[in-house]
């Protein structure tokens, strides 16, 4: 069965509906670029309110150790999410913390998926994610989708998960396309950038589990 993660949650008003829906995982963005950024503060105050059965994960973009620790500490994070990092900062971030370690890889093409076999043994999955423009704000978050047939045949080195650009008209087919064990979207459930919507993240959680 598909389980997901719904990321960008910055309000109890919407982190509880994702809960009482049926996310599997639950992301804060830790990048203060992003308007779903939450402070460490907020993400204790978040943390408090998930029950166990629900893993809490924490995006970062090439975080220093001291984001981590601040993060992990504050929001007791099962898992963290990284964004733009080589495999060798990622085994030193899996190793100092002992958490479960998830590593985006942006797709455009073919060739990008070939960066998964570099996380082998320093990773425990891998997040699919559209590439995004260089010029981009955000290496994430941004709704866009890469070509799922890029995925059909290739051999993954890890268990993975798909995101990028889904939502709750377009998730279900992505799952059958591409045999997505855990599916991960952010703007796809909001109203404006930041703002998630209770709705979308009930018919995105339906969808998954139809
Ligand atoms: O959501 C963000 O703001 C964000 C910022 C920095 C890195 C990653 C971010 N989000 C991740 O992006 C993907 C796809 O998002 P979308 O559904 O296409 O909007 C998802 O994995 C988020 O975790």
């Amino acid at each position: 069965m598909t389980t997901a993660k719904i990321c960008g949650l910055s309000t109890p008003v919407t982190l509880d509906p994702a809960i009482r829906h049926g996310a599997s995982h639950v992301g804060f963005v830790f990048f203060p670029a992003s308007p779903r950024h939450v402070t460490f503060a907020k993400a204790a105050e978040l943390a408090a309110r998930v029950p166990g059965h629900v893993a809490k994960v924490g995006v970062f973009v090439d975080p220093e150790d001291d984001m981590l620790e601040q993060a992990v500490g504050s929001a007791a994070l099962d898992v963290l999410q990284l964004h733009k990092v080589t495999p060798p900062r990622a085994a030193a971030i899996r190793a100092k913390f002992g958490i479960e370690t998830w590593v985006a890889v942006a797709v455009r093409t073919r060739d990008d998926l070939e960066a998964a076999h570099g996380f082998v043994g320093v990773a425990d999955r891998i997040l699919y994610d559209a590439k995004t423009p260089d010029s981009a704000a955000l290496p994430g978050g941004m709704g866009l989708r890469f070509d799922w047939d890029l995925l059909e045949g290739f051999r993954h080195p890890l268990p993975w998960a798909l995101s990028g650009g889904l939502d709750p008209a377009n998730v279900a087919e992505a799952i059958r396309r591409t045999g997505a064990e855990l599916v991960d979207v952010s703007s796809g459930v909001e109203s404006e950038p930041g703002k998630k919507d209770e709705t979308k993240i009930a018919a995105f959680l339906r969808a998954v589990t139809a």
